[in-house]
């Protein structure tokens, strides 16, 4: 999906709502635990109640891979079931990946090519070789962690190397990547005070941001601080929405939390 697609779909529903698929069998509803897939059955109801109020859905890998095989058998059925009935939808395969370049690239192949997400996370710390092999993937996008929305974020993102903070040297130097112009970047809900100066380097990327509801982020300092002419941001919420009833009505409840959010964008927008 181009970023002019995404672009057109938010506007279209008012909406720049992502929501997380981070499916957890301790946390389903007991009901769907008899089902032959119980993560598939979960996301589905979840989709179905949800994707015409958010433009996007972002599985966070280490849910699927914590179930060995039956987990990527549920991760492949998922996003086969968002692409084939909502390819409209902005799917983002969060797995913070990046390695050595011919690794990168197999991460690459398996996310943007394989599994056909238009996205993926990656951390930045082994640098341009690492990032570049995602970038090359005409029309799909690399997401990567600028500012993170936990509290070690302050560990290292945040501290002065050369006199500046590393999360803005992140930003920076990865502008000057070749196909810069397929990156987006994490910058979580709980860091809004830091967008102002975020836009300042990167005025027209998209930005990931995680971190309201569950982590308590600010919806309105995000938008105030972090939006540009095109929104320019994809608001996750996982567990605010999708574990908001644990009993038969989930999907229903998971949708009203989502319509809480996405009412509150469409007056922002
Ligand atoms: O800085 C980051 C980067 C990624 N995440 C991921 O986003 C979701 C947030 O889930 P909630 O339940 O809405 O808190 C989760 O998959 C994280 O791994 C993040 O939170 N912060």
């Amino acid at each position: 999906m181009t970023t002019e697609q995404l672009v057109a779909q938010i506007y279209k529903k008012k909406s720049f709502l992502c929501i997380g698929l981070d499916t957890d069998l301790e946390k389903v509803p007991s009901h769907l635990l008899e089902e032959e897939d119980p993560i598939f059955a979960f996301n589905k109801a979840i989709i179905d109640a949800t994707h015409d109020i958010c433009v996007s859905y972002k599985p966070n890998i280490a849910f699927y891979e914590a179930y060995g095989i039956k987990g990527w058998q549920a991760l492949e059925k998922t996003i086969r079931y968002l692409n084939e009935n909502f390819p409209e939808q902005f799917t983002i395969a969060d797995a913070k990946r990046g390695d050595i370049g011919n690794t990168s690239t197999r991460y690459a192949k398996a996310f943007l090519e394989d599994l056909q997400f238009d996205s993926v996370t990656i951390a930045p710390y082994m640098g341009k070789d690492s990032v570049e092999p995602f970038l090359a993937f005409k029309d799909k996008h690399t997401i990567l962690l600028a500012l993170t929305s936990n509290v070690g974020a302050f560990d290292f993102q945040t501290k002065l190397v050369d006199g500046k903070e590393l999360y803005k040297t992140v930003l920076e130097t990865s502008k000057s990547y070749e196909n810069s112009e397929n990156l987006m970047y994490v910058v979580g809900a709980t860091k809004a005070e830091y967008l102002k100066e975020i836009r300042q380097i990167v005025p027209d990327s998209f930005l990931l941001v995680p971190g309201v509801g569950a982590q308590g982020g600010s919806l309105k300092d995000v938008c105030e601080n972090g939006m540009n002419d095109k929104v320019g941001l994809l608001i996750n919420s996982s567990r605010g929405i999708i574990y908001a009833s644990a009993e038969s009505d989930f999907a229903d409840a998971a949708r009203h939390k989502a319509l809480e959010l996405q009412r509150q964008m469409a007056e922002l927008l």
